[in-house]
């Protein structure tokens, strides 16, 4: 059986619960259960922290699962990350009282506090910058008024709660991270794995493209195909009406509308989308 690790709560939990169900995977029904056999589909889901996920898959404890970027690159664990999964996007910056440093090359000498040492430390190296680490467990961002820290290095969503301690980002972000699918790295693809990832990618898809379908003159066909090229080809089929084909093609979702006005400047009539449950491409 798969072994597949999943955030078991935070800001990954539920979303990748979703991916999973939608990709025809039984889930656990509770928060409580900490893990669950899809006997059907021959996988084993086991509910971890997902700062823990990194290690158990790098370990090879776990054959797969599902973590944070930041999180895998923060542990030093021995992953390959197999795909970005799409969901709980982030970035990690620097943040200060406004004024405090406008730069990395600003912080030798500085006490910078963060909960992801790893990513920190090799930054500054990185860098050549010299300054001490206070590695803390969270709530990361209250550190500098409490006085133990003169920045922080924190993960950024909407910033509302950087805002909120009086704090201002500065600096490149240091990396930008998402959801991802990780294996260990170097080891043979266990089985099943490339059904899973088949079935994930399929999830993306569906939530990524629709289907579109329009009418159009045989002579505007090809100016209307390098608007809609599609993933390999656009299906082109008689209509009963002479001089006209049907069209139908995959978009992205969120060029659709801007494709549909450029369609009708072309020429194309009954131009309609369609949303697409599942996919294996
Ligand atoms: N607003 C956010 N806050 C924290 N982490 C986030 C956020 N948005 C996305 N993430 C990502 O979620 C992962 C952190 O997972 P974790 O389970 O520790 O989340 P959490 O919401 O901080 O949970 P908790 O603090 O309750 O332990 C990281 O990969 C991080 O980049
Ligand atoms: O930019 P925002 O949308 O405000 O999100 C980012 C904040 O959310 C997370 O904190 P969390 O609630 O997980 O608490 P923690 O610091 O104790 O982990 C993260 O550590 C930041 O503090
Ligand atoms: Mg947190």
């Amino acid at each position: 059986m798969l072994r597949v690790a999943v955030p078991n709560k935070g800001s990954l939990s539920e979303s990748a619960t979703a991916i999973l169900t939608e990709a025809g995977y039984k889930q656990r029904r509770t928060t409580k259960d900490l893990a669950l056999t899809d006997t059907a589909n021959e996988v084993e889901f086991y509910y971890l922290r997902p700062r823990d996920i990194a290690v158990y898959v790098g370990e090879g404890t776990l054959d797969v699962g599902i973590s944070g970027r930041d999180l895998v690159l923060d542990s030093h664990a021995d992953d390959d990350i197999l795909m970005e999964l799409g969901f709980g996007g982030s970035t990690f910056r620097f943040a200060g009282r406004p004024g405090v440093a406008n730069s990395v090359k600003d912080l030798a000498g500085k006490r910078i506090a963060t909960s992801f040492a790893g990513i920190l430390s090799d930054h500054l190296a990185e860098n050549g910058v010299e300054a001490s680490v206070v590695k803390l467990d969270g709530a990361v961002e209250s550190a500098v008024q409490l006085g133990v820290a003169d920045v922080i290095a924190d993960v950024v969503e909407t910033g509302t709660t950087l805002r909120q301690a009086g704090l201002e980002v500065f600096g490149e972000p240091i990396l930008t991270s998402e959801a991802v699918l990780i294996t260990r790295h170097g080891v043979d693809q266990p089985a099943g794995l490339q059904q899973l990832v088949r079935r994930l990618q399929g999830v993306l898809v569906a939530r990524n493209y629709v289907m579109m379908d329009y009418d159009i003159r045989a002579e505007s066909v090809e100016a209307a195909n390098a608007l809609t090229p599609g993933l390999e080809s656009p299906t082109v089929s008689p209509l009963h009406r002479e001089g006209w084909v049907a069209v139908r093609v995959m978009v992205l979702r969120a060029d659709a509308q801007k494709i549909m006005d450029q369609l009708w400047d072309v020429g194309a009539r009954a131009i309609l989308t369609t949303d697409i449950h599942a996919a294996r491409i």
